[in-house]
């Protein structure tokens, strides 16, 4: 006879995903909702970074329930505060911020910087991030906010990098996010939204050069994918791939509105994708 221990399921860690963002954010919004719902399951978002510091979805982030702890890493503020560094160093810095966060998922959402080979291979586990950079000059008369240098914390040049204790699940609140695992596992999956078909329209503006092709006749339809993120922009193996009509009547913004409801779906479906892959393997 089968004892009540027996069936008891031992429950499955809250996975923790960091999403990566440069804009509004309305896929991290999608993210948000679904988190924890039958469409993302055992899930939580639990923390953002964003290339800039005018990106809307640092305010969708914060006005989360729980609020969800975030920093900017912006490419010419990281260049302007570390004289001799390169893109790669500012990769690597990315990265290390990434680590900081404790993801099981990392999902690029709308993030428009391609991640070198040194991002990947710190993600990969295969090689170690780098300290953080040293503390640019204080500033005066402003005070150490979440997203700018908090001096009793390793931070990066251009914001504060060390995940608030809020978000690395600590007893004691309420409202927390999920614990941290204590130890990372490696790999750590990466994946993105492109706003175009496999092998289609890599890079940036996927969507208007789409659009551009349908006039001339190069294309009858578009589409949407979330795929892994490899070195190679934007040919990572597809995880989710929709179709996506264009229709003779329509104007660019049409287009951009039809494509932005399915990403707002497969963010969502590739997230839980992956996830169920990690439970999978655990
Ligand atoms: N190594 C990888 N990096 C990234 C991938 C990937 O598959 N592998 N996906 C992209 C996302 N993306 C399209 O989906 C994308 C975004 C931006 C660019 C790009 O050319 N960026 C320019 C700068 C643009 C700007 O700052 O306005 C650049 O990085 O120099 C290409 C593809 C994310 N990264
Ligand atoms: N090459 C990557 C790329 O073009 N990503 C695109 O950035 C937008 C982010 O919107 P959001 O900030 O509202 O989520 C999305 O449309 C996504 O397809």
């Amino acid at each position: 006879m089968t004892t009540l221990q027996e069936t008891i399921v031992p429950s499955k860690r809250v996975r923790r995903i960091t999403v990566l963002i440069s804009g509004s954010g309305s896929n991290l919004q999608a993210l948000l909702d679904s988190a924890s719902t039958p469409s993302l399951p055992n899930a939580a978002i639990t923390y953002v970074i964003s290339s800039r510091s005018a990106a809307y979805g640092l305010t969708r982030a914060k006005n989360s329930v729980p609020a969800i702890p975030t920093s900017v890493c912006a490419l010419k503020t990281f260049l302007n505060r570390n004289q001799g560094a390169g893109r790669e160093d500012y990769d690597c810095e990315v990265a290390r911020q990434v680590l900081d966060s404790k993801p099981d998922l990392v999902v690029l959402a709308g993030w428009m910087h391609i991640l070198s080979d040194r991002f990947l291979d710190i993600l990969n586990g295969e090689k170690q991030p780098p300290q953080p950079p040293a503390l640019p000059p204080p500033r005066p008369s402003s005070l150490p906010t979440q997203t700018e240098p908090i001096p009793s914390a390793s931070t990066s040049s251009s914001t504060s990098t060390s995940v608030p204790k809020e978000a690395q699940g600590h007893e004691g609140n309420t409202k927390s996010l999920p614990e941290p695992p204590t130890t990372q596992t490696f790999p750590i999956p990466i994946i993105n939204l492109h706003p175009a078909l496999p092998g289609a329209f890599d890079g940036a503006n996927a969507i208007g050069r789409a659009f551009e092709a349908f006039q001339t006749g190069g294309i009858q339809h578009t589409g949407v994918m979330v795929h892994r993120v490899v070195a190679e922009v934007d040919r990572g193996e597809p995880l989710v791939v929709r179709n996506v009509e264009i229709k003779k009547e329509d104007k660019l913004e049409d287009l951009e509105n039809r494509i932005h409801e399915i990403e707002h779906q497969i963010i969502v479906e590739g997230a839980k994708l992956v996830l169920e892959e990690l439970d999978k393997e655990a």
